[in-house]
């Protein structure tokens, strides 16, 4: 077999190895995939302006946010089911990411405990200091997802264990009040595997028991039958168990009741991001969801720069620095990485090219990933004239769309 060159080699064979229920959970997007393929093609659009005769014989890749010092700007999204992946699931992820002092945010929808996770996360760092191994930044850094439940005791209890454990900020999901329509996924009558359970709902009886929680680990839920309805289990668990009725008024409820960074996840517009710095939350995630959740919206890509323009203005008026802008979507190369920053988002989050890893080769497959994306930043940025993140900016990209628009005028 030839080596491995680039997370697109990696997807392929992971592309082989899952089985169709998982893959397609993993691979496609919502209703018409409409956004999922504008989440990649829309990069492509963007031109590199690189700039030259500037020392780039030292390019650092390391950031800070909440004052923490990450190795890179690429971290890993929160993504649900990752034994779907491979055995270790969560546990590979994490032990990657602490290798790569990469940024880790853990799911809700976990097949791994937050305790067990941020367990072998401390073991992994112990490791690294043992063998006298340094990353380049801060230990820690790690995350911890929420949907807000409709019965706020588990989603308080949810984030009191992240706390505990030693998770650093909150990323709220705002962008699933109700899930997305997979079609793929209601064909396949999606569940979990018999043999695999949800890490973090087994202490909530009425949760287990009002979503039949038990019986769909145990795979007694027979497909197609009315518990599986509304399509599938995962669309009545979300149906049944997270809140749609969560406005602005829930992230004051949620200020209130942690001191942790609260991040919101799924902002697609100016006007949200404005509203997200008035409700004082600490950073934003402008994502969708990797076109998993309302087919037809645009790439992130594509509303970066007004939105970081409206961070920008929106803090201001508070006296406030911006609030940090982090983009996911479609990220497979560095050079989209790159275009992202370029375009206004102080780090980017991996989704699906993470699991392809997981799949590959577990922990070490997962560093692989990191390892390609960063050499591939690393070399945008010398090749641009860059040799800090904080040096990237719009100057370096194209948008194509614009230029066609120049032509014409
Ligand atoms: C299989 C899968 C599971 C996901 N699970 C979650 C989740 O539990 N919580 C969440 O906020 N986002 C979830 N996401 C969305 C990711 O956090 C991220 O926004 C998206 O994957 C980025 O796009 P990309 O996969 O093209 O990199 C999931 C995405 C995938 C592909
Ligand atoms: C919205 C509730 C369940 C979602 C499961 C994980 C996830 O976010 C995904 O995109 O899939």
């Amino acid at each position: 077999m030839s080596r491995i060159a680039c997370v697109k080699d990696i997807e392929e064979i992971a592309i082989r190895k899952l089985d169709k229920n998982a893959l397609d959970f993993y691979y496609t997007g919502a209703q018409d995939q409409l956004t999922l393929a504008n989440n990649r093609t829309c990069y492509d659009r963007y031109k590199l302006l690189p700039r030259v005769l500037r020392d780039v014989s030292k390019v650092d890749l390391s950031i800070t946010l909440f004052g923490h010092k990450f190795a890179s700007p690429i971290l890993v999204a929160p993504t649900g089911l990752q034994k779907l992946a491979h055995s270790d699931g969560e546990l590979a992820t994490v032990r990657a990411a602490v290798r790569k002092g990469a940024g880790y945010t853990l799911s809700t929808m976990s097949t791994t405990s937050i305790e067990d996770v941020a367990s072998a996360a401390l073991k992994a760092e112990k490791a690294l200091s043992s063998k006298g191994q340094t990353i380049d930044g801060d230990k820690g850094g790690r995350w911890y997802q929420l949907y807000v439940f409709k019965d706020r005791s588990v989603s308080l209890d949810l984030i009191r264990r992240a706390e505990a454990a030693g998770f650093e900020a909150l990323v709220i999901t705002v962008d699933a009040p109700i899930l997305g329509n997979r079609l793929a996924n209601k064909r396949n009558s999606f569940t979990l595997p018999s043999h695999m359970e949800f890490g973090n709902f087994k202490s909530y009886a009425k949760l287990v028991a009002s979503s039949n929680l038990a019986g769909v680990e145990k795979g007694s839920i027979a497909q197609g039958t009315a518990e599986a309805d509304p399509g599938y289990w995962l669309a009545r668990f979300s149906k049944d168990q997270l809140d749609p009725s969560l406005t602005w008024k829930d992230i004051e409820w949620l200020k209130e009741n942690t001191k942790l960074p609260i991040l919101l996840k799924g902002i697609l517009t100016h006007e949200d991001a404005r509203l997200a710095v008035y409700y004082g939350v600490d950073g934003i995630i402008v994502s969708n969801h990797g076109g998993r959740q309302l087919d037809g919206v645009p790439a992130t890509i594509d509303v970066l720069s007004e939105i970081s323009v409206a961070v920008r203005e929106a803090s201001a008026q508070k006296n406030k620095k911006p609030i940090p802008i982090i983009a996911d979507g479609g990220i497979m190369r560095g050079s989209d990485a790159f275009k992202a920053i370029a375009m206004g988002a102080d780090a980017v989050m991996i989704g699906r090219a993470v699991l392809w890893g997981l799949v590959y080769d577990g922990e070490n497959g997962v560093c692989t990933v990191l390892d390609i994306l960063n050499e591939e930043l690393r070399l945008s940025m010398a090749l641009s004239g860059c040799s800090r993140i904080s040096e990237i900016d719009s100057s370096y990209v194209l948008d194509q769309s614009s230029e066609i628009f120049l032509s014409k005028l």
